[in-house]
């Protein structure tokens, strides 16, 4: 099987005929329509969304052929909000985005896409005994949506858009000797988000995710987007328009904390 892609031959519009899970009923990411998404004080209200990660020491970067990852070793939580009662933990970050401004997110919001989305990967620790076996339980992970728009330079994305360049092929990993600090990655408003059941947005595609996809989105540099559109696939081309339309809602709602 030729290995999954973003490009024509490859890309999201073939993962079907090897992860026919690709047509499924909880498929991500999704079109926000913001008129549709239902307020829900009682689940959301009640207990806040709740970040408590440790910053890493060291920043471990991987170029793994279809986006720029960030392998956590720090133990870092997210509780609250749609979780329940259960702690999920920080695995890894990566990014998704464009060849120009106008695309790049895999998240829109009716129908704006924006130039790129962060995602922090997390898996319910409090269920499961590792990210592998939690990957593929409905309620296995939690990812952070951030949309990233382009204006003033994010300082905590630094030691990421400045080595990118060094990653020049996939699998290509590199530590770099800097500390990081995830909580600097979102946005300064993470009480308006909307929640959603959904997938992984590549293959395996497994729908084991609670997305939570935060309204305020976060700006990088023009620089700093250049840099992710300089990364190179397993093919040698540049990495750009890494993202997944968006999938059928299905029988889904939409919930969000705000009004
Ligand atoms: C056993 C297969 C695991 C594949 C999923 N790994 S992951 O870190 O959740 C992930 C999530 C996502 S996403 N966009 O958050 O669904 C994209 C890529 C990956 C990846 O690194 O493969
Ligand atoms: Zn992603």
């Amino acid at each position: 099987m030729a290995h999954w892609g973003y490009m024509t031959t490859n890309g999201p519009s073939t993962w079907g005929k090897d992860f026919p899970i690709a047509n499924g009923e909880r498929q991500s990411p999704i079109d926000i329509v913001t008129t549709a998404a239902e307020y829900d004080s009682d689940v959301l209200g009640s207990n806040a969304l709740s970040t408590n990660y440790t910053p890493e020491s060291e920043v471990k970067l991987v170029n793994n052929g279809h986006s720029i990852m960030c392998q956590i070793t720090k133990k870092g939580v997210l509780t609250g909000g749609p979780l329940g009662k259960d702690e999920y933990r920080l695995e890894q970050f990566h990014l998704h985005w464009g060849a120009e401004d106008n695309r790049g997110s895999e998240h829109t919001v009716d129908g704006k896409m924006y130039a790129s989305e962060l995602h922090l990967v997390h898996w319910n620790a409090s269920k499961y005994s590792s990210f592998a076996d939690a990957v593929q339980k409905p309620d296995g992970l939690a990812v952070l949506g951030i949309f990233i728009t382009p204006g003033v330079a994010c300082n905590q994305f630094k030691v990421i858009s400045d080595n990118c360049g060094k990653l020049k092929t996939s699998g290509a990993e590199m530590t770099v000797d800097t500390t990081l600090d995830p909580t600097l990655l979102l946005p300064s408003n993470t009480s308006d988000y909307w929640t959603y059941l959904g997938s992984l947005t590549t293959p395996p595609l497994f729908e084991s995710v609670t997305w939570i996809v935060f309204k305020e989105p976060v700006e990088y540099s023009k620089e700093q987007l250049l840099a992710l559109r300089n990364l190179v696939d397993s093919d040698g081309n540049h990495m750009q328009d890494n993202y997944r339309p968006p999938a059928a809602l299905k029988q889904r709602k939409v919930k969000k904390t705000f009004t």
